[in-house]
């Protein structure tokens, strides 16, 4: 059996080989011919699965993405090929969620603030979303949810409009998939005019797809809206973003918000689980025999945190200023966005930290996502 898979995919070695001959390949260039003679087909988001690239094989089985979104895979013409397909979905919503708050308090300590001070809209209530929620409620943020998807579904969590999140919340965090068509379509969900009514001194924040902001709008936006502070961590027309527009974003990475180990480890993990499931064979390992230790093996608190501590102690899983760094200096046009992605030293999740000496007081930091020391 042929398995063919992204070069920037870890595991899929270790997963896969027991099924055949693993060949890695660089995921945003592969060809028609490169997969002709592929069984299993192991993308992420930057190999566009359709008619064309596939014109060649006749003997796919099953094509999976590691990653959450799934606008690059036209399932329309998987399906009429009897062609399995499955993402991961919820993969990497922890480390897109920490991501998001950790990022917030860098935002707070730039900018002399104090993240509970604010409210924090988050547009897209689902497994990123929630992760995000789960942060902010931890520390004692308050939020606003806008998902109407969610709220005409039914679901008891209170949902506000859009236009309630721009007009009410401080901090705005976007969390929905890439969707063109439909009343709820998100292609330019922020378009020039919704940039324009943004708060003073709003905080804007993406990690779900660049295309969800009209990017060339909010380069002319910002050139009188200083107040607007940026972060950005997925870009309209990826691996090419508008450069003029990265000097003026406070945080900027390659769309990396979900990489952490555990998040790449999870996504691969659950393709492998639902290959074991189409040959009827058993799942033979687990997550955590795949994760390396952390390199420190726990902290211990002396003191109540303040915001600058939770920053300290956030910074220990993930500083986003090395990233930030690195991609101001990129050569976009040398397709060093992408370059970037595959060298990144992934990041681990709060989980990795195992936090001892707590009081009572302080257990939010475990809602947060902190291991507690085992009795
Ligand atoms: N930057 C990264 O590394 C990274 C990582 C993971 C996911 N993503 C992107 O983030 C997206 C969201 O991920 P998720 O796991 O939260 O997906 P999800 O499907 O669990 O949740 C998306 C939510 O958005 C809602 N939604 C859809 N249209 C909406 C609209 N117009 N307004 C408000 N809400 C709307 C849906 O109802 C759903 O609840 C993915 O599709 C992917 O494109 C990016
Ligand atoms: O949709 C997703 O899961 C994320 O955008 C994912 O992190 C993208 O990473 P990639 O597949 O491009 O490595």
């Amino acid at each position: 059996m042929k398995i063919i898979a992204d070069a920037n995919m870890p595991f899929a070695e270790e997963l896969f080989q027991q099924f055949g001959d693993v060949h890695k390949l660089d995921g945003r260039s592969m060809t028609a011919d490169d997969v002709k003679d592929a069984d299993i087909l192991l993308v992420r988001s930057v190999t566009t699965v359709n008619s064309s690239l596939l014109a060649a094989n006749s003997k796919l089985k099953f094509v999976g993405t590691a990653t959450i979104g799934t606008d690059h895979i036209d399932q329309d013409f998987l399906k009429s090929k009897n062609i399995e397909f499955s993402n991961a979905p919820g993969c990497n919503a922890i480390a897109v969620g920490e991501y998001a708050f950790t990022t917030m308090l860098e935002l707070a300590h730039k900018y002399g603030e104090v993240l509970k001070d604010k409210t924090v809209g988050i547009v897209g209530a689902g497994n990123t979303g929630s992760a995000l929620e789960k942060c902010l409620k931890a520390y004692g943020v308050n939020t606003l949810l806008c998902d109407p998807i969610k709220a005409e579904q039914g679901e008891p969590r209170k949902f506000v409009s859009l236009e309630a999140v721009i007009e009410g919340a401080d901090v705005i965090s976007l969390h929905v998939p890439l969707t063109k068509e439909g009343e709820h379509k998100t292609f330019h969900l922020l378009d020039e005019a919704k940039l324009k009514q943004l708060k003073h001194n709003a905080w804007l924040l993406n990690c779900c797809r660049g295309e969800v902001i009209d990017n060339q709008a909010l380069t002319r936006v910002k050139k009188y809206r200083e107040d607007i502070k940026l972060v950005l961590d997925v870009w309209e027309g990826e691996p090419y973003p508008i450069e003029a527009l990265i000097p003026t974003v406070d945080f900027a990475t390659p769309h990396i918000a979900g990489y952490s180990v555990e998040g790449k480890a999870r996504g691969t993990f659950m393709l492998y689980e639902k290959v074991c499931q189409l040959l009827s064979k058993p799942v033979k390992t687990s997550i955590s025999q795949l994760l390396p230790e952390f390199f420190i093996s726990k902290v211990q608190l002396d003191a109540n945190l303040t915001q600058l501590d939770l920053l300290r102690l956030m910074r220990l899983v993930y500083d986003i200023s090395d990233d930030d760094r690195s991609f101001r200096q990129l050569d976009f046009s040398n397709k060093e966005f992408d370059v970037m992605r595959k060298a990144h030293k992934h990041r681990r999740e709060c989980s990795a930290l195992t936090i001892s000496s707590v009081e009572e007081s302080q257990n939010w930091l475990f809602e947060l996502g902190f291991s507690r020391e085992q009795a």
